[in-house]
């Protein structure tokens, strides 16, 4: 079996992978775009992405494709702890205070940011694809004076030395991340506490009462809804699109309430409806 993740290995992405795909043949990819691009392309049989983290919230790049483009179900879900670590080239021990700028991902700058403005508020923040991607650039640009936020297997794959470790703002910081592929996955079922599904909801028009409607379609039935956000639809100033968790207890009903927001006018892109898993340590 193969399988497409942001990479590089050693991202929390390639974390969340392994501990699902225990023995499948993994590849990095080095944006969420074209890791959702090489599914749509079939090049693999499932990808990995991210999709949420508990402090920064959505994914939107990962969001965003996979609303507007993409047409490849999400097959399951693996929630992983997120560790956050400061590390520099070996070359910059004790010239920490020479030091200019901070790479990582922007989630993992997000999730830092107390600790950076408390303790490194003249460095210059720069975004990477993935938080391993910052570790590498260190490693590879030795004399630029650039520390980088990554994860502990980052940090040894790229000889780094780590100078602060857990620096995440919240203790239980975590992420979700989706396995997305075309074939059912029926074994994580037993491992899985967590059956949801999620829909992004777009009302043929602007009305009054469009978001109470498609709340009621729920409520009435006695539905839990684990998550609701708008999003712009990228049209216009104004258009937008709900995303919405559901939790599955009986899938009849949840697709009795789908039925009767499209009759309200309702347009509903089903992302999957999967079992989630969190992974404690892997
Ligand atoms: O997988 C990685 O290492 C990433 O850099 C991506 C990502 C994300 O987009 O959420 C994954 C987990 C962490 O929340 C921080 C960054």
């Amino acid at each position: 079996m193969r399988v497409g993740y942001l990479g590089p290995k050693s991202s929390f992405t390639y974390k969340a992978t392994r501990s699902f795909f225990k023995e499948a043949e993994l590849s990095p990819l080095p944006t969420i775009v074209s890791t959702l691009k090489a599914i749509e392309m079939n090049q693999f049989d499932y990808c990995v992405i991210p999709i949420e983290n508990s402090v920064e919230g959505t994914v939107h790049p990962a969001l965003d494709f996979l609303y507007h483009q993409a047409n490849v179900p999400v097959q399951a879900e693996v929630i992983l702890p997120i560790s956050q670590n400061l590390m520099i080239h070996p070359n910059w021990i004790g010239k920490i205070n020479q030091l200019k700028a901070v790479k990582s991902h922007p989630q993992a700058l997000a999730q830092t940011q107390q600790f950076l403005e408390e303790n490194y508020s003249s460095l210059k923040q720069e975004i990477t694809d993935s938080t391993t991607q910052a570790a590498k650039w260190i490693s590879d640009n030795k004399d630029e004076p650039v520390m980088a936020i990554a994860s502990k297997e980052a940090a040894k794959e790229y000889q780094l030395e780590i100078i602060q470790s857990d620096i995440q703002d919240m203790k239980t910081n975590q992420t979700r991340f989706w396995v997305i592929g075309r074939k059912k996955i029926n074994w994580y079922k037993e491992k899985s506490p967590i059956f949801r599904q999620t829909i992004g909801v777009k009302m043929e028009q602007n009305q009054a009462g469009n978001l109470h409607k498609i709340l009621s379609a729920f409520s009435w039935r006695g539905i839990d809804l684990t998550k609701i956000e708008s999003r712009p639809l990228k049209t216009r100033l104004g258009d937008y699109f709900f995303l919405i968790d559901i939790k599955v207890e009986n899938l009849i009903l949840v697709e009795m309430a789908l039925k009767e927001i499209t009759e309200l006018g309702g347009e509903i892109k089903v992302f999957g409806t999967y079992y989630a898993h969190q992974t404690i340590n892997c």
